[in-house]
């Protein structure tokens, strides 16, 4: 085991070599697995465009390439089949996350001993509504393939909660449709809603209290699932083991309201116990392991075709009270990862997805792609911050209703 662990990482050098040094991308190797053929058709095409170096392949394509490729070595290996090279990572920087996760259990704590009151004044559900959105969406600020050069106390300052601290960044949210968003969920009734999830620890337990609000304090929502991804991918996104260990009660942070933390922990036990949450995967699929709709999720295509390549995951989001898209990569894939106009509206961007199903898109900016804001903005913050777009600061929440039929 030693020996091939030993192996692995020289390969893993020789692949960053090889990157560096620009040099073309070696078809997937046949390891029984997901959409090898579909990743070779695709590098195939781009080596007949002269694009199939780590410095000429569209960026989308290589960084989805990489991370399968890092699959594959493992999947072919005899002692690492189920290793997740960024697992201890991930469960290390969740556990470092005590200080926001606590005060968010305590904050749902405080919601349930006010549920009667919450339920029976609309006013104030739509304010918290617009405060656990928020609180979703900057917890797309700390994921691992952005933050490896964070002190903990970088993170801990990124994941502040609380209304002062949503306050200050409303005015980072370049596109806001919270309230269209918000109209829409109130015309549901027991609803299933989905989460097309992004990264784990964190970002996960703020997915959790967002769908946990929905379900237990609003009658618009009574199921959530949850689609996490197959193999280790873009770092630090969920997979179903990640899912598992922020629902066990040993992996939780330490921290000073153990209590309401695991009372939080425990209803969500109970909700994935009764159905009211689910995984699109049985809970405990090893690393790797395969089915249509999970296998779309780590395929290098953007969401325009999902009709044509995923037919089941069409139906599935088809069938959905709302799909909530977590993330910058959700987005790039949503909008094509293309050069839009930033003025472009978020509608035009994602293509034939408008309309097919109410669709939110909750995302921290990471990457060149932004829509749906006014060309006056985007100048403004070209002058006085050259990486807004790639920065984490910024945040676009983009909704788009079902259309008519
Ligand atoms: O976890 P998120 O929000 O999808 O961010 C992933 C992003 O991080 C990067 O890998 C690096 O910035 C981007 O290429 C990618 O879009």
């Amino acid at each position: 085991m030693l020996e091939e662990g030993k192996a692995l990482i020289g390969t893993l050098s020789r692949l960053k070599y090889d990157m560096a040094r620009d040099r073309a991308l070696e078809p997937m190797p046949a390891d029984g697995e997901a959409l090898v053929d579909e990743y070779n058709a695709e590098l195939a095409r781009l080596e007949e465009r002269g694009q199939n170096t780590w410095f000429t392949a569209p960026w989308l394509y290589a960084e989805c390439y990489l991370y399968r490729l890092l699959r594959s070595l493992f999947a072919t290996s005899e002692h690492w089949k189920l290793f997740d090279p960024f697992f201890a990572q991930k469960l290390y920087t969740y556990k470092g996350s005590g200080t926001a996760v606590h005060r968010l259990a305590v904050t749902l704590a405080e919601l349930e001993s006010e549920k009667h009151i919450i339920a029976n004044d609309p006013e104030k559900l739509k304010v918290l509504f617009h405060e656990m959105a928020q609180m979703c969406l900057w917890g797309n600020a700390t994921d691992l393939s952005l933050l490896t050069n964070m002190t903990p106390e970088d993170i801990e300052n990124l994941q502040t909660i609380g209304r002062d601290a949503q306050d200050a960044r409303k005015e980072f949210i370049l596109k806001d449709d919270q309230n269209a968003a918000w109209e829409h969920i109130t015309t549901l009734k027991d609803a299933r809603i989905d989460f097309v999830l992004d990264n784990a620890g964190f970002e996960l337990f703020t997915d959790l209290i967002f769908a946990d609000f929905l379900v237990s304090h609003t009658p618009f929502v009574s199921k959530v699932v949850f689609h996490p991804k197959s193999i280790p991918w873009f770092v630090s996104d969920v997979t179903p083991p990640d899912f598992a260990a922020l629902l066990d009660v040993t992996s939780l942070p330490l921290g000073p309201a153990s209590e309401q933390l695991e009372r939080a922990v425990a209803r969500w036990n109970a909700y994935l116990a009764d159905g009211t949450f689910a995984l699109s995967v049985p809970r405990d699929a090893a690393i790797g392991a395969q089915d249509e709709i999970v296998n779309f999720w780590t395929s290098p295509w953007p969401y325009w075709d999902i009709r044509l390549r995923a037919p089941k995951v069409w139906d599935a989001l088809c069938g959905s009270g709302l799909v909530i898209f977590k993330g910058d990569l959700n987005y790039r894939k949503l909008t094509g990862d293309v050069r839009w106009p930033v003025d472009t509206p978020f509608e035009t961007a994602v293509g034939p997805l408008a309309g097919a199903f109410p669709l939110l898109s909750l995302r921290t900016s990471k990457a060149d792609v932004v829509v749906g804001i006014p060309r006056s903005v985007a100048e403004a913050l070209d002058a006085r911050d050259e990486k807004w777009r790639t920065n984490g600061r910024y945040a676009l929440v983009s909704f788009v209703p079902r259309g008519e039929s």
